[in-house]
């Protein structure tokens, strides 16, 4: 069966192929349509083990998630939540792979296969024809064959990964199969997208027939968010009839040649504006068509992303691109958080500190990483939090401009859980202990935690499920956390005032009260956060608590 459009929507043809179309206008964060009966949903090889092999939820078999996981009795690789998700795995096809799993376990002591080459063993065990129509039926989907076939380094990688397959999944292999599985393998390529777990990090691919139609741009003016076997699209600014639908496959927030690379998987060359006139961030921000969504947000000022407070005088595009290699050649941000790594990659992006150019990554990288790492920390905690804040004012709204993107919401949430420790360490006298920065001290004795902390619940509750879905554990945490904080005695004043903020951010009166009971404090704690970094990576100073 050929993938039909969703309601609101078109399949149509252009410069970049066949595309999805909008037929109504969307207004920015509305749904635009649901992928629930994806061809293809799995969680990265090296992730079986702690990803349900069916709706794809994060657990453990050792307790350190509350969803438990169990593995199937018959092949021991694949694990579930349990016996629904197990059953229906089952009957979609995993009753044919766990023969194959079994067999890779007996055979090579192996517990998961590289995930392209499951999902094309996948799609071979599949003798149902509905499932495998969208490979290579009457609409059958991209695969850039010729493309593909062209590189030779790539088509050799291919090959392996196309026998692979076909040895495990039994299927007689002669030089038609193989050229029928590489054909399969270079639509998945081309069309699964990846299903990264934001909370996680967990990845995994995602296919669907009709999503799959979505051309990219990195200016896209869709994004898609998923929920265990559901991936959603909504629209990130507003659409218009006859509009063309786009999201953007890779991180868009990176160097333009970072783009290219993440990008020469689908062989194009992107013509948006960000990459035709090599546009930052800040540029990208100031005509965003959505900054106006900001006024519930913690960056309502306006006139910051259309005057950025950057000086671009001494520092090129050129330069940026050989920071983020420095940076990422040089110190492995994925896998080294250790003090050493924070002071290169800050020594490397001096340049951007200097033209204050906060929001262009790598700098930004730098600063969640170290705030991260201070989050856990015992010692280190109550620094966090100016790192957070400025996260959270200074680099997430123009490398986001959307208040309702999942990355957003989260930074919001990073603080509200920090002002929840530093709530207690003030009740409690602490904080003078844990923490010798006057200048924090002084701002958290001067303000309401606990209204801060409400204020930023509320930008979460209104917003957090168009981000992500409305199951989002952040959006439930924070549901719970502000009924919490909502039902304390001796509140109630505070309480609505932040409930109309939160209702009408723009009326002039909760308007003044949001400015001085959460946003001011805020940008206290933020504007800290330049000299505790210098301070730590650059002076080596410890900051650490009087003990
Ligand atoms: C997931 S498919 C999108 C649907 C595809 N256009 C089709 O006709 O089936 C990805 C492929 O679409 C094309 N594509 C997507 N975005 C593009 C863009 N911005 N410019 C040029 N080609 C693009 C590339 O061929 C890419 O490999």
């Amino acid at each position: 069966m050929a993938p039909t459009p969703p309601p609101g929507t078109t399949f149509s043809s252009g410069p970049h192929g066949r595309s999805l179309t909008a037929t109504r206008d969307f207004t920015s964060g509305s749904l635009i349509a649901t992928f629930s009966s994806p061809v293809i949903a799995l969680p990265d090889g090296p992730n079986m083990k702690t990803t349900c092999n069916w709706c794809l939820r994060v657990g453990s078999d050792e307790g350190f998630s509350s969803v438990s996981l169990k593995a199937c009795t018959g092949c021991k690789a694949a694990v579930y939540c349990g016996a629904n998700c197990q059953r229906a795995s089952w009957k979609s096809g995993h009753k044919a792979e766990c023969k194959m799993f079994a067999k890779i376990r007996e055979t090579m002591g192996k517990e998961w296969f590289p995930t392209p080459v499951r999902a094309l063993a996948q799609v071979l065990l599949t003798n149902d024809k509905t499932t495998r129509d969208p490979f290579d039926g009457e609409d059958p989907l991209e695969g850039n064959f010729d493309v593909f076939k062209a590189d030779e380094q790539v088509w050799g990688d291919f090959e392996l990964q196309a026998m692979a397959a076909m040895t495990y999944s039994g299927v007689f292999m002669n030089e038609e199969g193989l050229r029928v599985a590489m054909k399969y393998l270079c639509q998945i390529h081309t069309n699964a997208f990846n299903r990264l777990d934001t909370d996680t990090g967990m990845s995994g691919i995602f296919l669907d027939p009709a999503l799959a139609r979505v051309n990219h741009s990195c200016v896209p003016n869709a994004f898609i968010g998923f929920d265990k076997r559901t991936a959603t699209l909504r629209a990130e600014r507003s659409i218009k009839e006859g509009e063309e639908i786009t999201i953007s496959y890779i991180e868009n927030d990176k160097p333009r040649s970072v783009r290219r690379q993440g990008l020469r998987l689908y062989h194009f060359e992107c013509d948006c504006p960000r990459c035709v006139d090599d546009l930052d961030v800040y540029q990208v921000a100031q005509t965003s068509p959505v900054l106006s969504l900001n006024s519930l947000s913690l960056q309502p000022d306006l006139s910051k992303f259309r005057e950025p407070v950057i000086d671009r005088s001494g520092i090129s595009m050129r330069q940026i691109e050989d920071i983020y290699k420095a940076v990422y050649d040089q110190t492995k941000p994925e896998q080294d958080n250790s003090i050493e790594a924070a002071q290169t990659r800050w020594r490397l992006c001096k340049p951007l500190v200097e033209a204050k150019m906060w929001a262009v990554e790598p700098l930004p990288t730098t600063i969640l990483l170290l705030a991260t790492n201070w989050q856990a920390s015992y010692k280190w905690v109550v620094y966090a939090l100016p790192l957070a804040c400025f996260l959270a004012t200074q680099c997430d709204p123009f490398k986001l401009v959307a208040p309702f993107l999942s990355w957003r919401i989260k930074g919001v949430m990073i603080i509200t859980k920090l002002l929840a420790v530093t709530g207690e360490l003030t009740s409690s006298g602490e904080l003078a202990q844990r923490c010798t920065h006057e200048g924090i001290v002084g701002a958290l004795a001067m303000a309401d935690q606990i209204t801060m902390c409400q204020a930023l619940l509320h930008i979460i509750v209104h917003q957090g499920f168009i981000g992500a879905s409305k199951d989002w554990d952040v959006l439930k945490e924070a549901t719970t956390m502000l009924k919490d904080l909502e039902s304390l005695p001796g509140r109630e004043n505070e309480s609505n005032l932040v409930q109309a903020w939160a209702r009408d951010p723009q009326d002039p009166e909760v308007k003044v009260f949001f400015e001085n009971e959460v946003l001011n404090p805020i940008n206290t704690l933020a504007s800290f956060a330049p000299e505790i970094l210098e301070a730590v990576l650059v002076q080596g100073q410890g900051l650490v608590a009087r003990r």
